[in-house]
């Protein structure tokens, strides 16, 4: 390939990596490898600058702006940083700060390199009037509502210091803790997982409903301030007063006198850096003064006056001794690698992930193979590649099984998906195991004291197969049980044994989870991509099992955030005799298939932004048909008599606290022919 069409390939590809990362943020390939691909289409437009094209990523921030947001241009451009991996490069970048503030002495700040997402928040008369991504660096989208639901961004700072305008620049996350979390839930519903939480993060800031987004608690880390004119003298002192402005500044940074201490503080975040609840990908080197910025200045893409030193991942190369296969909830089969402990950024790595079949393809890698690991994002490693150079006779092919390693079922593997399945939804032990974990948990019947080995024990005797089962559980089956577990990787044993005590809390959580709430119940039950939100919605649209059981397709696809998907799944999931039978046994136990809520369908908006309460009883109304046509014609129901309260209807025989307390606060009453004639004014 000569030089020209190398050029015009690699602005291609990396032109559409860009648009993966940051319109659909997929990353297409590792961040590594976009560095290199960047990096060396900048050397051949350097040779050959008549082959530049125009459109070439090296010249510009790589982002853009989308139609689904409203586009806002940035009052001070929003750029990239200039990156290295090397330590002599930074030293090359150290010697040009040095020429180009001919020889003033000078000191930077050191911060973490936080991988998220690029945010501009400007504030107003000290209020957050917006909140931009970084897009094309000129101007960005306008996602004001979804930075709203940062909960450590002050929407309003109370400091006699602060400007009228000022913007503070931040990287917006997702925690770590945050990002498994959600995983957890999504491999619970069977939602494929987020690949990583830079990724997951951008796209979440990218959702059109806030309510959605303020479900994953994003956070945000600020690192720069702007006004006009500038109020600070050093980056420092504008990081000191943003803390104390109540901002989340990460307490990481540190000012450093030489790029030697920038150096040391290179090396002592290497590894300290997987301590911290965020993903980070390097450390970011700043000049400390403000005026020494300037003097610096800018390329079109980024500041002279900074760089981002990059850590390649942490590698390390064991051996893989054997590959174990998981089945989860849905049956979907998960390999992990079984390794020779491996010391990798401070902990001891014994397992890593392989994905799938695919992946293992992909690798080449065979077992008694020495393999590469690496630390990335994630907190769970994985394995990135073969030493071949060490692969010997012992090494051999690993053989995916076809039957699924815990109940023997041959495996299927559904279009368009990675993962083989087990198919035995109903018999295969790790999934039952799973459905009943999934049963217990906080969220759905809250029998969480039936955890950590105890349905396993249960099902392992033959007690329990289906979560309806528990219901059936007695004093007497359940005293004096006892089960030995012995850990696979330590090899350290526990008992688990029910004694009184035990089981009476058994059975008084099993007892009190009859009064969990439909919505929990729908949850509980376990259809694929029905998860706690989805559910509430389910349960308010069709206020009982029959009616939901019932649903067509198209009366599904009414409910407000339900698919097709969805749709199709909660069809499907009611079509089968066995589910049908299992919601009979529940609602013979006696848990709640029904809201007390009736889904009120809206019939008018006279009662809009008015609130009610009511004593006494009606001609014309039940006390649920009253609630019925208070919320059908957009009003609200109150608990108590309070001053937000702005009517009390009083029918016969009314509370006479109600309305004392009424006349005292000064409420209006009405009767029930004044209620009725505001309905339909
Ligand atoms: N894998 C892929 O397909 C792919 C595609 C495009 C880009 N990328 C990655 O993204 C990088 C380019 O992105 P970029 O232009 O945003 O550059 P960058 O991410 O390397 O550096 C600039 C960004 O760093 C962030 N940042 C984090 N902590 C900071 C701090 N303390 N101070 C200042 N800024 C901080 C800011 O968001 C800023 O916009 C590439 O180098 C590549 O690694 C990957
Ligand atoms: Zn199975």
């Amino acid at each position: 390939m000569n030089p020209q069409e190398r050029i015009a390939e690699l602005t291609d590809r990396l032109t559409l990596y860009n648009f993966q990362y940051y319109q659909n943020s997929i990353s297409e390939v590792d961040d590594f490898t976009f560095d290199k691909l960047l990096e060396e289409l900048s050397a051949l437009e350097k040779q050959y600058p008549e082959f530049s094209r125009p459109d070439s990523p090296t010249h510009r921030v790589g982002g853009t702006v989308s139609k689904e947001f409203a586009t806002v241009y940035h009052r001070f451009p929003m750029l990239s940083l200039g990156n290295t991996y090397s330590e002599a490069e930074l030293t090359e970048f150290d010697t040009r700060v040095q020429k180009g503030l001919n020889g003033a002495a000078y000191d930077y700040i050191c911060e973490l390199k936080f991988d998220g997402v690029a945010l501009s928040l400007a504030y107003e008369n000290g209020i957050l009037a917006r909140g931009v991504t970084r897009g094309d660096g000129t101007r960005g989208d306008d996602i004001t509502a979804n930075v709203r639901t940062i909960r450590t961004l002050p929407l309003k700072v109370n400091a006699s210091a602060v400007p009228p305008l000022f913007e503070v620049r931040g990287e917006g996350f997702l925690p770590l803790a945050e990002f498994e979390r959600i995983n957890r839930e999504r491999e619970d519903i069977g939602e494929p997982l987020l690949a990583n939480p830079r990724n997951a993060a951008s796209g979440t800031f990218k959702q059109q409903d806030s309510g959605a987004v303020a479900k994953r608690r994003l956070d945000c880390y600020v690192y720069s301030f702007l006004s006009e004119p500038e109020i600070f003298q050093t980056h420092e002192e504008s990081l000191v007063a943003m803390k104390a402005w109540g901002f989340n500044v990460s307490p990481t940074w540190r000012k450093c006198g030489s790029i030697q201490e920038v150096m040391a503080f290179i090396d002592e975040w290497e590894t300290k850096r997987y301590e911290l609840p965020l993903a980070t990908d390097g450390i970011v080197i700043k000049i400390n003064r403000f005026d020494q910025q300037r003097e610096l200045g800018f390329t079109a893409k980024s500041p002279r006056w900074a760089i981002a030193f990059k850590y390649k991942a942490l590698a390390a190369s064991t051996v893989l001794n054997s590959v174990s296969y998981q089945v989860g909830r849905t049956g979907a089969v998960t390999p992990v690698a079984n390794l020779k402990p491996v010391l990798l950024a401070g902990t001891v790595v014994r397992r890593a992930s392989l994905h799938n079949s695919n992946e293992i393809e992909r690798l080449g890698v065979m077992l008694n193979d020495t393999v590469f690991v690496e630390k990335g994002g994630e907190i769970i490693p994985k394995i990135t590649g073969v030493d071949l150079t060490k692969r010997s006779e012992a090494s051999e092919p690993i053989v995916y099984p076809t039957e699924c390693p815990a109940c023997q079922t041959p495996l299927v593997r559904k279009e368009g998906e990675a993962h083989f399945y087990c198919p035995n939804e109903k018999g295969c032990p790790p999934q039952l195991q799973a459905r009943f974990e999934h049963f217990i948990q906080r969220r759905a019947m809250n029998i969480e004291s039936l955890g950590e080995g105890k349905i396993e024990m249960l099902i392992d005797r033959g007690l329990i197969r289906s979560p309806a089962d528990l219901y059936e559980l007695t004093f007497e089956k359940l005293l004096g049980l006892e089960k030995t577990f012995t850990d696979i990787e330590t090899g350290k044993t526990r008992i688990v044994s029910l004694r009184e005590k035990s089981v009476e809390n058994i059975l008084t959580a099993l007892e009190r989870s009859k009064m969990q709430p439909f919505e929990s119940v729908l949850f509980a039950i376990g259809i694929r991509y029905v998860g706690n939100t989805t559910a509430e919605k389910l349960a308010d649209y069709f206020g009982n099992i029959d009616a939901l059981r019932t649903a067509s397709h198209e009366a599904l696809l009414g409910v407000p955030e339900v698919g097709d998907r969805i749709a199709q799944s909660v069809v499907a999931w009611f079509a089968d005799a066995d589910n049908q039978v299992f919601v009979e046994r529940l609602r013979l136990a006696g848990l709640q298939m029904a809201t007390d809520r009736v889904a009120v369908e809206r019939k008018g908006e006279t009662l809009v932004g008015k609130t009610f309460l009511y004593t006494g009883t009606f001609a014309n109304f039940s006390r649920e048909e009253l609630e019925n046509e208070i919320e059908a014609h957009g009003g609200r129901i109150l608990g108590g008599v309070s001053k937000k309260l702005n009517y009390l209807i009083v029918g016969e025989n009314p509370g006479p606290s109600k309305v004392e307390k009424a006349t005292k606060m000064g409420v209006p009453m009405i009767g029930e022919d004044e209620f009725m004639a505001m309905l339909s004014s």
